[in-house]
């Protein structure tokens, strides 16, 4: 297996549609194991995931988020907030040494520029930072995909995970991004309900979703209504992807949704961590009911139409 250089990275992005800086951070570590064991550790979340999860169902005024408020909260994730924004506070001409190589989809992106990145060397113990929750968020991710398998009474409770054994090297797009949205500032001319991360289903098959407490995230109802989705604390937002609408054939529904201006107003910046979770690029999805409803891709040319059909 092709390891590579471990990479902070970013995407360009469209003022009018999203004014905000991203990171984005694939790890490429040494794999040690090929299955997932379902261990969990101390810093994993322990919430429970059954039937509180948000089913993919945006047909009531509520987002199931999973509620933990009697959960410890990670230090691991305070860590990873903390440092995030301690990254996105350095003086531009700093962040900018971190911009990205064209054709590629992974750095630091400041609007409409882009350049390569190695790491932010300036913020102390971020790579090891950034390793580690990206390796609990793959312990996560493959617990919610077991979870999910458990809830369709499939044969395989693995049926998911086990696609996904790449997860963290080269062969698979799984990818961590540290999302920051500035504040706008005083008499800084922002549009009547101005979004600001475009409305747009994720592409893999599941991403989770870490955000702070100022609000902003909308998903849209099966009515085309959009509602807010509640920050709630300590918790973890689980949003299915097309990939899993595509493999469960419709069965799970892989919501738009978007960030507007959160609730708390517009002079606070705002920090989401998304981690997106991809089947290894070459596993071929299919709709596990066996039916034709959608013709069987592999990860890697789904995310590339997406890709190319979002950059038309
Ligand atoms: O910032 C957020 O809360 C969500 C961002 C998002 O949906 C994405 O990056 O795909
Ligand atoms: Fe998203």
């Amino acid at each position: 297996m092709e390891s590579v250089q471990k990479t902070l990275a970013t995407e360009s992005v469209q003022k009018t549609l999203c004014h905000g800086e991203r990171a984005e951070y694939t790890y490429h570590g040494e794999r040690t194991d090929d299955t997932y064991h379902g261990e969990r550790t101390e810093d994993t979340y322990h919430g429970e995931s059954t039937e509180d999860t948000y089913h993919g169902e945006s047909t009531e005024d509520t987002y199931h988020g999973n509620d933990t408020r009697d959960v410890p909260k990670s230090k691991l994730i305070d860590d990873i907030f903390h440092k995030s924004k301690e990254f996105f506070s350095l003086p531009n001409e700093v962040k900018r040494k971190y911009l990205l190589q064209p054709g590629c989809y992974h750095g630091y992106c400041e609007y409409r520029k882009e350049a390569w990145v190695i790491l932010g060397e300036e913020i102390s113990d971020f790579q090891s930072t950034l390793d580690n929750f990206f390796e609990k968020c793959q312990q996560l991710a493959m617990r919610v995909l077991e979870i999910i398998a458990r809830g369709f009474n499939a044969e395989d409770p693995l049926i998911f995970v086990k696609e996904h054994k790449y997860c963290g090297t080269t062969e698979n797009k799984t990818a961590l991004r540290l999302a920051w949205y500035p504040a706008i500032a005083d008499g800084e001319d922002i549009k009547k309900d101005q979004v600001r991360c475009g409305e747009h289903s994720d592409y893999g098959s599941i991403t989770l979703l870490l955000q702070d407490d100022l609000g902003g995230l909308q998903a849209q109802t099966q009515d085309g209504k959009f509602i807010d989705v509640h920050p709630i604390k300590d918790s973890i937002v689980v949003n299915v992807g097309a990939l899993l609408q595509r493999w469960t054939a419709d069965k799970l529904h892989s919501p738009v949704h978007r960030v507007v201006i959160p609730e708390k107003g517009r002079s606070s910046s705002r920090q989401s961590i998304p981690f997106f979770v991809f089947p290894d690029d070459m596993y071929e999805v299919k709709c596990m009911d066996g039916s034709d409803k959608y013709p069987p891709i592999t990860a890697d040319a789904y995310l590339h139409l997406r890709h190319d059909a979002t950059s038309l």
